[in-house]
C-alpha cells in the first residue's frame, strides 16, 4: 500500500463491501488506490490514442491548411477511451468532459464517427473483449462520449477529463497532456496528467519524452514514464526550492489570448525576474511547475466573459499542491470546483512553490490594480 490506510467505513461504501471485509483489508488499501491504478490505465491508454493520430493523420499538409479534423478523431477517440474504462470499474461514477457525441452523430457525423470507431478499435482493441469491440463498432461509442455530459456540483463523486487539453499544442507535435481527475464533495481527490511529449527529464531535453503525473490527496505526487513498457517505477516530485524570486522562471501560455503576456512581463519586473518565460501549451505547464522546470504558472484573465473549465486545471491543481505547491486565482482565492463545470467563481489562476507564493499574489494584484 502506499500513503494512508482507508478508512473501512470508506472502502465499505467506495467498493460495496461488507463493513467485515472492508475492516479487514483497510490497512493493506490506501486510500482511492483502485481508481489511482484505474486513472493511469484511462489516461495511459487515450495517450497511445493521441499518439496514433498524430503518427497516421498529422501530415504537412493538415497542418499547413489548418485543419483541425484529425485533432477532433484524437478529442473524441481519447474521451470515449476514457469514459469507457471509467464505466467498466466504476459504473456509478458521473463524468464531466470536455466533450460532446453532436459532431458525431446522424449522416453528417458518419465520416468521423467511423475514423474514430477505427481508431478507438485500432489502439485498444486488445484491451477490450470481442463483444465489447463490436459494441464500440456501433453505437456504444457515441454513448460512451457522452458519458461525460454531467453538470458537476458540490456533492458526492465524479471524474473531470480533458482529453486533449492544448489542442493546438498537439497539432504543433509540442506540449498537450490528457487530463483526468477525481473530485469528492467538491474537491479534488485524484489528479492524473499525461504528458506525451514532455521530456521525461528536463536536464536532457532531446532524451526520451513521455510523462504521466498523478497526485492523491495526502500522498504526494509523483512521475512515471509514459510509455507503454513502463515497468510503473515512480518517483516523487516536489516544486522548486527557489526562494527568491528574482531566480524564478515563468511558465505560460503559448496562446497570448489565454493569457496576458504583457501584464505577465509587468509582474515578472516586479518580482526582479529576469529569465525568459517557457511557453508551452496545455496542463504541462503544471507539471513543469511541480517538478521544478519552472516555478511560477501564470494564467491571467484576458476577457471579462471568458470562464475556466474544471478539466482544465483540477488534475494540475493536487499535483501542484501534492508537490508542495500552491494554487488559486489571481486574488488569491482557492480554485472552487463545487460549482459545476466550470471555475465561476475564480478568476485566472496561479500556481508557485509555496516559498514564494504570497509574494507573487502580491505582485499579481499590485500589478492588475496599477493597469486598471
Ligand atoms: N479565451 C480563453 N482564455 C483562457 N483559456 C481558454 C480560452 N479559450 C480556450 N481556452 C482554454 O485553454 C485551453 C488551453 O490552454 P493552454 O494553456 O494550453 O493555452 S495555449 O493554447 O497553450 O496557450 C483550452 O483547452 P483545450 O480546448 O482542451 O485545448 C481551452 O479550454
Ligand atoms: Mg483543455
Ligand atoms: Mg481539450
Ligand atoms: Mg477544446
Amino acid at each position: 500500500a502506499r500513503g494512508p490506510a482507508t478508512p473501512a467505513t470508506t472502502l465499505r461504501s467506495l467498493y460495496k463491501l461488507p463493513l467485515t471485509t472492508a475492516r479487514k483489508i483497510s490497512t493493506h488499501v490506501a486510500y482511492l488506490a483502485k481508481e489511482r491504478a484505474v486513472a493511469i490505465e484511462a489516461v495511459e491508454r487515450a495517450s497511445q490514442v493521441c499518439q496514433a493520430v498524430f503518427q497516421r493523420l498529422i501530415t504537412a499538409e493538415t497542418l499547413t491548411k489548418k485543419d483541425k479534423s484529425p485533432v477532433t478523431v484524437a478529442d473524441f477517440g481519447a474521451q470515449a477511451v476514457v469514459n469507457h474504462i471509467l464505466e467498466r470499474y466504476f459504473p456509478d461514477d458521473p463524468v464531466v468532459g470536455e466533450e460532446d457525441s453532436k459532431d458525431l452523430q446522424g449522416e453528417e457525423g458518419r465520416v468521423l464517427r467511423e475514423k474514430v470507431t477505427e481508431l478507438v478499435n485500432a489502439t485498444t482493441g486488445d484491451a477490450m473483449s470481442s463483444d465489447e469491440a463490436s459494441c464500440f463498432a456501433r453505437s456504444c461509442i457515441l454513448r460512451a462520449i457522452d458519458r461525460g455530459q454531467y453538470a458537476g456540483g458540490p456533492r458526492g463523486r465524479h471524474w473531470t477529463l480533458d482529453p486533449i487539453d492544448g489542442t493546438k499544442g498537439f497539432l504543433r507535435g509540442e506540449q498537450f497532456a490528457v487530463c483526468l481527475a477525481l473530485i469528492i464533495d467538491g474537491q479534488v481527490h485524484l489528479g492524473v496528467v499525461g504528458c506525451p511529449n514532455l521530456p521525461y527529464d528536463m536536464s536532457k531535453p532531446d532524451g526520451e519524452r513521455g510523462v504521466l503525473m498523478v497526485a492523491v490527496k495526502g500522498q504526494g505526487a509523483f512521475q512515471r514514464k509514459l510509455s507503454a513498457d513502463s515497468s510503473e517505477q515512480e518517483t516523487p516530485v516536489h516544486v522548486s526550492g527557489v526562494q527568491n524570486t528574482s531566480d524564478a522562471v515563468f511558465c505560460e501560455s503559448v496562446e497570448a489570448q489565454h493569457s496576458d503576456h504583457s501584464t505577465n512581463a509587468n509582474i515578472a519586473r516586479l518580482l526582479g525576474i529576469t529569465k525568459p518565460s517557457v511557453r508551452m501549451d496545455s496542463q504541462c505547464k503544471y507539471a513543469s511547475v511541480a517538478r521544478g522546470d519552472a516555478e511560477i504558472y501564470l494564467r491571467l484573465p484576458v476577457s471579462e466573459t471568458y470562464v475556466e473549465k474544471i478539466w482544465d486545471h483540477a488534475s494540475g491543481n493536487i499535483i501542484i499542491h501534492e508537490a508542495g505547491g500552491r494554487v488559486s486565482d489571481i486574488n488569491g482565492k482557492p480554485l472552487d470546483f463545487s460549482i459545476g463545470r466550470t471555475l465561476s467563481a475564480n478568476k485566472g489562476v496561479v500556481a508557485a512553490s509555496a516559498k514564494i507564493f504570497d509574494e507573487v499574489i502580491g505582485a499579481v494584484q499590485a500589478t492588475l490594480a496599477k493597469d486598471n
